[in-house]
C-alpha cells in the first residue's frame, strides 16, 4: 500500500496541470497536519483547536532564519530543526498544563483554543521582525521544480501516514483507544494517562511543525493565518469530514477541501465557505463516522470476503495468543501486611462521608465491607485506590504509604479495583483488553502489536472458566454481563495486585454465576494468598465465603469482627434493622 502511495507520488505530478500541482503540493503539507489532529482528536478523543499553532510555528521557522539570519543548507537543516524543537516544546508545555493528574478533558480545549490565538498575537506583537499582520513573504528558500515539491511533499505525507498506521494499529495504538473510550480504567489498570497524551502530544506538534516548515519553504509566504484559529478549526473540519479515527479520511478531507477551496474561493468566496458549513452540518448528523464509513461500508458489502479461519490453527483463529506469565511479581504477601489503613478520613467541603477508620487485611484473607445505601463503602474503596481522595489518615499498601499517589500509581503498589459498575472499552476485543492491562508490567510496542500476552495463573484460570480464551478477537460490548464481570476481574489479576477491591462483583449475576465468582474468590484467596475486600450487597454470598467483615454505618465502622460476631451483633442488627434478618 505504502509503495503505490509512493510511486503515485513520484509519477503524478508529471501527468496533471501545473495549477493543480502547486495547489496538491500545499494540500499535501496540509493534509500531514490532518493526520496529526486525527491521531490526537480521532484515536486519543483529545479535541484540540490548537494544532495549527505548531504548524504556524514551523512555517515562521522557516521564514524567520532565512529572513534575519542566513540561508543554505545548515541554515535551513538548522531552521527545520528550530522549529521542531520549539514546537515540541510548546506542545510539551500545552500537555503538562492540559492533562496533569486531576485536569478535566474542558481543560485541553480551552489551552489549545488560546493556543493559536496567542501565537497569533505574539506575532503580531513582533512588528517587523515576524512581519505583523502582514506576514513574510520573499524569503530566500530553494526554488526547486513543482515535481520536486511534489515528491518532497508527497513522500512526507506517505512516509508520516505509514507511520501513523503503524503506529495505530501497535500496543500503544490500542492503549490510545482505550484512554479515548475509558480514561478512568486505564489509570486504574496502571496505565500512565497523562504521560501517554503529553507525548502524543508532543509527537503530533512536531509532526505538525515540520509539515508547516515545508508549506513554507514551498509557498515563500508566511503569514499568522499560518497558525490561526481558524486553520486550527478547519483541521477539524477535514477530519470529522474524512472519517475521525481512520487517518486515511482526514487525509483525503484535507486533500478534496483545499483543492475545491482553491478552485472555488476565487469565483465563489462566499457560497463556498456556506457549502463546507452545511457539508460538515450533514454530515455530522447523518455520518457521525466521516465519508470514510461509507467507503469501508461499502468495501464489507462487496469486496472479497474472508476466508474463514482454519479451527485447527490457533494462531489463525485468534489474532492473539495466551500464555502463562513467566514470573509472577506479586499476586499474594511479600511478609509485609498487604493493607493497613489508619484515621481514614473523607470529607466533601462540609459533608464527612468518611471519619477515623482504621482497620487492616491480611494475607489470603477475604474482608467484607457491608453497611446500608449511603453508608460510604464506595467512598473507601476509592480512597484506597486513589492518593488524592482521602482527607486525613493514612493508607499503607505491603509499608508504603499511598500518600498523594495518582490511581496508577496506586496500581503499581499492588492495588487492583474493579467499580460497581463494569468498566470496559466497548470497541477493543477481549486479547486488546487483556493485553494492555499488562501495560505496566510488559510494556506496550510502538510500532508493532504483540500476539501473544501473559497472564499469571488466576486470570487465565478465570479466562477459561467464563469460555473468554475461545472469544479473544470479539469485541467485549457483544459479551454477556457475566462475561463482561469476568474479563474485568482477569484484567485487574492480570496486574499483579496483592491487595484486590471489588465493588459488588455479583451485582446483576444469575445464582450459577454468582457461585462461580465466589468459588474463584476463595480460591484467590486460599491458593495465591491474595488479600480481598469485597463490597456486597447480597448478605448470604458475603456469609458463605467472607473471613472477617467490617460494617461500616454513616461513614463510621461500627465492628470490626468474625461472621459469627458480626451475624450475631444486637449493634449491628439495630444499625442495620433492614437487612438484619439476612445476615441473621
Ligand atoms: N463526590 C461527592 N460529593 C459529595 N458527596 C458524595 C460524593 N461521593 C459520595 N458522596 C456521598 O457520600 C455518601 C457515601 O457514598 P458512597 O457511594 O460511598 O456510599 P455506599 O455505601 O457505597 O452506597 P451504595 O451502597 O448505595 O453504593 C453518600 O451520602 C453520597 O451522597
Amino acid at each position: 500500500m505504502g509503495l503505490i502511495a509512493l510511486t503515485t507520488v513520484m509519477i503524478a505530478p508529471y501527468f496533471l496541470d501545473r495549477y493543480l500541482v502547486n495547489v496538491l503540493i500545499r494540500a499535501l503539507f496540509l493534509a500531514v497536519l490532518a493526520i496529526t489532529v486525527d491521531l490526537v482528536w480521532g484515536f486519543a478523543g483529545i479535541l484540540t483547536f490548537g494544532q495549527s499553532a505548531f504548524f504556524g510555528i514551523g512555517a515562521y521557522a522557516c521564514a524567520l532564519v532565512a529572513t534575519h539570519y542566513g540561508f543554505g543548507p545548515y541554515w535551513f537543516f538548522g531552521a527545520f530543526l528550530i522549529g521542531l524543537a520549539a514546537a515540541a516544546l510548546t506542545a510539551w508545555l500545552v500537555g503538562v498544563l492540559s492533562f496533569y493528574h486531576g485536569a478535566s478533558p474542558l481543560y485541553s480545549s480551552i489551552i489549545t483554543l488560546a493556543l493559536p490565538i496567542v501565537l497569533v498575537q505574539i506575532i503580531f506583537a513582533g512588528g517587523r521582525f515576524t512581519g505583523s499582520s502582514s506576514g513574510i513573504s520573499g524569503f530566500p528558500t530553494y526554488y526547486w521544480a513543482v515535481e520536486t515539491w511534489f515528491v518532497i511533499a508527497g513522500v512526507m505525507l506517505v512516509v508520516i501516514g505509514c507511520f501513523a498506521w503503524l503506529f495505530v494499529r501497535s500496543d500503544l495504538g490500542r492503549i490510545l483507544v482505550a484512554i479515548r473510550e475509558n480514561e478512568d480504567r486505564c489509570a486504574y489498570l496502571g496505565i500512565p494517562v497523562s504521560r501517554i497524551k503529553i507525548a502524543l502530544f508532543t509527537a503530533c506538534g512536531s509532526i505538525g511543525a515540520a509539515a508547516g516548515f515545508g508549506y513554507a519553504a514551498f509557498t515563500n509566504v508566511v503569514a499568522p493565518e499560518l497558525g490561526g484559529f481558524l486553520l486550527g478549526t478547519e483541521s477539524l473540519i477535514w477530519v470529522a469530514l474524512g472519517g475521525r479515527g481512520t487517518l486515511i479520511g482526514p487525509i483525503f478531507g484535507a486533500i478534496g477541501i483545499d483543492v475545491t477551496s482553491s478552485y472555488l474561493s476565487g469565483t465563489l468566496p462566499f457560497l463556498w465557505k456556506f457549502i463546507v458549513g452545511v457539508l460538515f452540518v450533514i454530515v455530522i448528523v447523518l455520518l457521525p463516522n466521516g465519508f470514510a464509513s461509507l467507503v469501508t461500508g461499502a468495501w464489507r458489502k462487496f469486496g472479497p470476503k474472508r476466508r474463514s479461519a482454519d479451527a485447527n490453527d490457533e494462531r489463525a483463529s485468534h489474532s492473539i495468543l495466551l500464555r502463562p506469565a513467566p514470573t509472577v511479581t506479586r499476586l499474594g504477601s511479600n511478609g509485609e501486611k498487604p493493607i493497613i489503613i489508619e484515621g481514614l478520613g473523607c470529607r466533601y467541603g462540609s459533608l464527612s462521608v468518611l471519619g477515623d477508620l482504621s482497620f487492616e487485611g491480611r494475607p489470603g484473607e477475604l474482608l467484607s465491607i457491608v453497611g446500608p445505601n449511603g453508608a460510604g463503602k464506595t467512598t473507601l474503596m476509592r480512597c484506597i485506590s486513589n492518593g488524592s481522595e482521602r482527607t486525613a489518615g493514612t493508607v499503607r499498601i505491603a509499608g508504603n504509604e499511598i500518600a498523594k499517589r495518582s490511581p496508577e500509581k496506586v496500581v503499581g503498589l499492588g492495588v487492583g479495583r474493579s467499580f460497581q459498575n463494569t468498566s470496559l472499552f466497548d470497541s477493543l476485543t477481549v486479547g486488546d483488553c487483556l493485553r494492555l492491562s499488562r501495560y505496566r508490567i510488559d510494556g506496550a510496542r510502538l510500532l508493532r502489536r504483540t500476539h501473544h500476552v501473559a497472564l499469571p495463573k488466576p486470570a487465565l484460570g478465570i479466562l477459561e472458566a467464563t469460555g473468554l480464551d475461545k472469544h479473544l478477537d470479539q469485541e467485549t460490548r457483544y459479551l454477556s454481563h457475566g462475561q463482561k464481570r469476568g474479563l474485568e476481574l482477569a484484567m485487574v489479576l492480570a496486574t499483579e495486585p496483592s491487595v484486590l477491591l471489588l465493588d459488588e462483583p455479583t451485582a446483576g449475576l444469575t445464582k450459577t454465576e454468582r457461585t462461580a465468582i465466589g468459588d474463584v474468590l476463595l480460591s484467590l484467596t486460599n491458593s495465591y494468598g491474595l488479600c480481598v475486600i469485597l463490597i456486597e450487597h447480597d448478605l448470604d454470598f458475603v456469609r458463605q465465603i467472607s473471613d472477617r467483615i467490617v460494617v461500616l454505618h454513616e461513614g463510621r465502622m461500627v465492628l470490626d469482627g468474625s461472621v459469627e460476631e458480626v451475624v450475631s451483633s444486637d449493634l449491628v442488627k439495630s444499625v442495620y434493622s433492614g437487612h438484619a434478618a439476612e445476615v441473621a
